[in-house]
């Protein structure tokens, strides 16, 4: 069993009560959800058939949660006594069971991406309409309203697009992704069905707690009885605009009787010159100053770089020509190519799709998750052997078997295998053949390594929760980091906060980048720097004009890895 330092030792020895879990980025709040989940079965305190229920925000975070629990577990305990799943696909299994309980069908069809959209352009909303309509009725939907509810008040608001979609979402017996929520918050405020949950369930856990919504702690709360493990940090809330309120979330936190406080402040992720970012970043948001938790192991203490561009171009070919040369001298290393959005990494992007010298990961793209490749994969094997298929055929065959795989109630997969479908029609469209448009999809496939070796193209949001060996921060201008949209002080905050999670997901190094001019709409625009440049690039510690010599100094000796827990290997890529 490694050794855990005596502040994490402590998670295995606390009873069965309330937890809140607080650190800074990188402290190793995941691994203390695990450490929690092995104190409550060693001691007993959950025992078989009783189970811990661990909820994510999204696949990719449920993908990271369940390989450190099975590392720190291992796989026979965590078969046994887990239940990892994403908000919306435990609230549709909720929804299944018990939604006569509150006069629903429990055969309602399941949410679909696009739905919304494609239904509200059919009833002639131009884009604009849409946005707002769908932003109502995402709003209405963070309250436990019924359908009738929901109705009344958008009727009131004036909000007649809003009104007529939802309207024939009900005559369709549909569901949309906040009414799984919404109907879930409502089913378990039954109190038979909420204590049938705590039955089974003798403890939940939630990550990344400063991004639920009220509603999403309702449920927790409703699940949870007096056994939740809340982890988080309120210095990465970073998705007000999804409804999460971190204020009254840490609120009614803080109001729970009998809660255990834990508090880190060792970054076991980050060498000394990330952290100095990190801490610069993290100051004026109240982030107590973080330090590394053996800080000689980092070669030259880590590597801060920052780089201005006259266009996008130029900084596409610097990023790229980097990524080699890193991936050159350590083929598993991982490097997270992180935009405040995703529109400001298109020319990035392009100049990253074709390479085949390392894998290159577009987070954005469920084509690229690694659940759905799998998938993809075993797929495109069961055609290959039953052979002679025309492509036609073929493409059928892949399309109902991808789909077939996939728990119904799975709600977020099948969202991602479908666009993945869509996106790989149009590549096999372009005269790529089935099989080489899925082959050409390259990542990681180790379970225990979420983040597998290679080029990781993404923005800040999905970023969150992740770490990678490098980080490059493209676009630090004014207009995108902050946001042009982020005018008043409370906003400004988050997109602080935003550059945070950004900067603190490097472990060994960190590029920033800006350009003078992006390419905008009517041709090259005229940019600044962001106003938290200055921040970067005083803790900056290179200079090179040449990637590939930025590289040789940023080249890590493989002792730097040592930082890890031995319990780290099979998660960290660059160990060996
Ligand atoms: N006790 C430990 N010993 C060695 N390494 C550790 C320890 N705890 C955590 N780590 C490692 O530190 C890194 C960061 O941990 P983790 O992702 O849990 O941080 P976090 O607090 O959840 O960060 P964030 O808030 O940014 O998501 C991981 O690689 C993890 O394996």
């Amino acid at each position: 069993m490694p050794a855990y330092p005596p502040e994490k030792e402590a998670l295995l020895e606390i009873g069965k009560r309330n937890v809140v879990i607080v650190a800074p980025p990188g402290c190793g709040k995941t691994e203390a959800l695990a450490l929690r989940a092995k104190g409550l079965i060693q001691s007993g305190e959950v025992r078989a058939p009783q189970r811990i229920l661990a909820l994510t925000f999204s696949n990719r975070a449920r993908d990271n949660l369940n390989a450190r629990l099975r590392i720190t577990l291992g796989d026979a305990l965590y078969l046994r006594c887990m239940t990892v799943s994403n908000f919306h696909g435990f609230a549709a299994r909720v929804y299944r069971a018990h939604a006569a309980t509150i006069g629903l069908s429990p055969e309602s069809v399941m949410p679909e991406k696009g739905w919304l959209g494609s239904a509200l352009q059919s009833l002639g909303a131009n884009s604009k309409m849409a946005r707002q309509a769908e932003s109502i009725i995402r709003e209405v939907k963070l309250k436990p309203f019924s359908d009738e509810q929901v109705l009344e008040s958008l009727a009131s608001m004036g909000a007649d697009y809003a009104l007529q979609v939802e309207r024939l979402r009900i005559s369709e017996d549909r569901l949309d992704f906040p009414d799984l929520l919404r109907h879930c918050q409502r089913i378990l405020a039954v109190e038979a069905v909420s204590a049938l949950y705590r039955g089974h369930f003798g403890g939940v856990l939630v990550d990344e707690f400063q991004d639920l919504t009220e509603q999403q702690l309702d449920i927790v709360m409703a699940l949870g009885g007096d056994n939740m493990t809340l982890a988080g940090d309120p210095a990465q809330a970073i998705y007000s605009f999804a409804g999460a309120d971190v204020e009254a979330v840490s609120r009614r936190i803080a109001e729970l009787s009998d809660v255990k406080r834990v508090e880190f402040t060792q970054s076991y992720r980050s060498s000394p010159h990330v952290l100095k970012v990190v801490n610069a970043i993290g100051g004026p948001l109240g982030v107590p100053s973080l330090s590394s938790v053996e800080p000689e192991k980092w070669f030259n203490g880590g590597v801060v770089s920052c780089r201005k561009f006259v266009g996008e171009a130029e900084e596409a070919d610097y990023v790229f020509d980097l990524c080699s040369a890193l991936m050159v001298k350590d083929p598993k290393l991982s490097i997270g190519v992180i935009s405040r959005v995703n529109y400001r990494r298109g020319t990035v992007d392009n100049r990253f799709r074709s390479t085949d010298l390392f894998p290159v990961r577009l987070w954005e793209n469920p084509a690229y998750s690694p659940e759905v490749i799998k998938i993809l994969r075993r797929e495109v094997q069961k055609i290959s052997l039953a052979g002679g298929l025309d492509e036609a055929s073929k493409w059928d065959l892949l399309e109902s078997g991808c789909l077939a795989a996939v728990e119904p109630t799975d709600v977020d997969l099948l969202a991602d295998m479908q666009q993945a479908l869509e996106f790989l029609s149009g590549e096999i469209a372009g005269g790529i053949t089935l099989e080489a448009s899925v082959l050409g999809l390259r990542v990681s496939e180790n379970e225990l390594a979420p983040i597998g070796p290679g080029a990781h193209l993404l923005n800040a949001h999905v970023g969150k929760g992740q770490q990678f060996d490098w980080v490059c921060v493209v676009g630090v201008e004014e207009g995108l980091i902050p946001d042009f949209r982020a005018k008043d002080a409370k906003s400004i905050a988050e997109e602080r906060r935003t550059l945070l999670v950004m900067a603190s997901r490097a472990k060994y190094g960190i590029l920033a980048t800006s350009v003078s001019h992006v390419n905008g709409l009517y041709g090259p625009r005229m940019v600044t720097v962001s106003r938290w440049w200055e921040i970067l690039e005083g803790a900056s510690t290179s200079q090179y004009a040449n990637p590939r010599d930025l590289a040789n100094v940023m080249t890590p000796n493989k002792e730097a890895d040592a930082v890890e827990s031995p319990a780290d290997v099979a998660v960290n890529p660059t160990s060996g």
